[in-house]
């Protein structure tokens, strides 16, 4: 059945969750000048929608939400990360797919350039949503591979599952059993440029984590994830001195076990344990500082 005469809504939209870097260790460096990572990625209930309306071409894309406009002028042109995605699926689709045109719509919620990787999960619910309503028939690997060209971040986010990423983000195994716990994300603001903060970072390189194969509780996480850190921690506090007040508030909260950035920043975050917990820690810093984008709840 072609997506124009199936009815519903599920199939026509597609959720784009935060991606959260538990730890993150920049282990070397290529000589394309992308970083090697060590990175347990997690995915929390925070994100982006995306909706599909398919009509006649050509294909157009518009948003909405709170960062809806934070993107600027051209945002909804060719350059954004869903238009790519959906050229990306274009080109590689079967013959027999029923490529249309019509209405894409952003629902922007999360940050832009704020290291919990908005624009991936973005990218990576396009590839998912239209491969689906356009029957593209395009093979897993080819949509990896259209993934990871599109962003080092994309691949992780298709799944949009906890998993461990290696490479420069192509590489991905699967994450030790996670327990529950919540979790509150902040940002303060300030768009940090992910190159920027690479660029800055120096000093030696950090070792792969070994891992064991699972968690029984947000206590025992915690201990093995103290143990490890944010490579890109330091330097995107050069870049955007804010991130520190940021940590020192979200450790000041009670019950907050963890307190650490995402990726290249400046969205922090910090684990707790329950999403109620979470869910307090993020009322009160939001009324404390009503500037900041604060979220609290669980994981995917
Ligand atoms: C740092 C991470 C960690 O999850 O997250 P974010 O801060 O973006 O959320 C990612 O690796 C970011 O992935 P993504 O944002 O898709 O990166 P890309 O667009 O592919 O690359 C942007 C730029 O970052 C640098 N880059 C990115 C990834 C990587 N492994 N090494 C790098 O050196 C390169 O300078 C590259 O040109
Ligand atoms: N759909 C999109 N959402 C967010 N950013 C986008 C999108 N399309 C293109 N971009 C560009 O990608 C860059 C990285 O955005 P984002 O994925 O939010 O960063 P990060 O991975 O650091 O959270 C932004 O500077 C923005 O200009």
């Amino acid at each position: 059945m072609s997506a124009t005469l199936d009815p519903s809504t599920r199939l026509l939209t597609e959720a784009a969750h935060a991606k959260i870097n538990l730890y993150l260790h920049v282990t070397g460096k290529r000589a394309d000048g992308y970083h090697l990572l060590d990175s347990l990625v997690v995915f929390a209930g925070a994100g982006d929608r995306l909706r599909y309306e398919p009509g006649p071409e050509p294909l157009h894309l518009e948003l909405a939400g709170r960062f809806g406009a934070t993107l600027g002028a051209d945002a909804a042109g060719p350059d954004n990360l869903v238009m790519k995605a959906a050229a990306a699926l274009r080109a590689a689709s079967a013959p027999t797919a029923h490529i249309q045109g019509g209405r894409l719509v952003l629902e922007k919620e999360l940050p832009v350039a704020s290291g919990i990787g908005g624009g991936s999960a973005d990218a990576a619910a396009a590839l998912r949503l239209l491969s689906r309503a356009w029957q593209a028939n395009v093979p897993e690997e080819t949509l990896l591979q259209i993934a990871e060209k599109l962003g080092a971040d994309v691949p992780v986010c298709m799944a949009s599952q906890a998993a461990r990423m290696e490479g420069i983000g192509e590489h991905l195994s699967a994450a030790p059993m996670l327990p529950a716990c919540g979790m509150v994300l902040v940002n303060c603001g300030q768009a940090v440029s992910t190159p920027d903060v690479f660029r800055k970072r120096d000093g030696a390189f950090r070792e792969r984590a070994v891992l064991p194969a699972g968690w029984s509780d947000a206590q025992s996480m915690v201990a093995d994830l103290v143990k490890l850190d944010n490579s890109l921690e330091v330097p995107a506090c050069m870049v955007c001195p804010p991130v520190r007040t940021v940590l020192t508030s979200l450790a000041d909260q009670p019950e907050c076990l963890l307190a650490r950035m995402s990726g290249s920043g400046a969205t922090c975050f910090a684990l707790f344990p329950s999403s109620l917990a979470a869910q307090n820690a993020a009322g009160a810093l939001a009324a404390a500082q009503p500037s900041w984008w604060v979220w609290g709840g669980g994981l995917v």
